[in-house]
């Protein structure tokens, strides 16, 4: 079985991946398997400084080929916070749990229809030899105003996908895998970049 290291520690992260590389019959590694001590700081001020960052770092380290995702959420009523500061945003020490009620603190007083956001993923690819490539995605919706579901992590309880009239994390992971802006990005990267996990008969 062919293995696809992404650099990353974000578990979450590694499941969005699984459900989207397993038509594939690939293997996802991240971070916790190859490389645990490798902290990689995100010093970048776009999502594709920091997924070169990481992806760079790790493809370097280990030699092999490495995607690395950088994503996060733009809050149309905050001028595109927090943006690349999406993990950091309720700062030291922030949890997927603060960052949420710090979002929904910050847009109390926003109304329904101005309460409009993107999810955005850039995936960084890295190798030995290699010219770093990049994918992108986007997912449009809308920021609620309490939580609903248990699936996903991060922002996902808050953010509601008109198109399936419900919360990312009240999706199936095969349902967001389908809509999320980590989905676009991978099928980007499918279309650009084949072979990238293996030729057709290898499958
Ligand atoms: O599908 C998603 N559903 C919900 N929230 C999401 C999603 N995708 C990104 N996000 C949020 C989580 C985190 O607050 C930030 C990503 O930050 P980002 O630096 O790319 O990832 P991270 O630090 O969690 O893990 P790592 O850098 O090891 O890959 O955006
Ligand atoms: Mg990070």
């Amino acid at each position: 079985m062919k293995d696809v290291i992404i650099a990353t520690k974000n578990r979450g992260k590694a499941k969005d991946f699984e459900t989207l590389l397993a038509p594939y019959g690939v293997r996802v590694l991240t971070l916790h398997d190859v490389a645990e001590d490798l902290d990689v700081e995100e010093t970048g001020t776009t999502f594709r400084e920091n997924a070169r960052l990481k992806a760079e770092t790790v493809a370097e380290r280990l030699g092999k080929i490495v995607i690395a995702d950088d994503s996060g959420l733009a809050v149309d009523a905050l001028d595109g916070r927090p943006g690349v500061y999406s993990a950091r945003f309720s700062g030291e020490g922030a949890t997927d749990e603060r960052n949420i009620e710090k979002l929904l603190g910050e847009l109390k007083k926003v109304p329904d229809e101005e309460r409009t956001a993107r999810f955005i993923c850039v995936l960084a690819v890295a190798g030995p030899g290699l010219e770093t490539r990049f994918f992108e995605g986007a997912c449009e919706g809308r920021i609620m105003r309490a939580p609903a579901g248990d699936n996903g992590f991060g922002y996902d309880p808050v953010f509601y996908v008109p198109n399936e009239e419900r919360t990312m994390a009240q999706l199936s992971p095969e349902e967001k895998a389908a809509v999320s802006h980590r989905g676009a990005a991978i099928r980007q990267l499918e279309e650009e970049a084949r072979g990238l996990f293996g030729t057709e008969e290898d499958r």
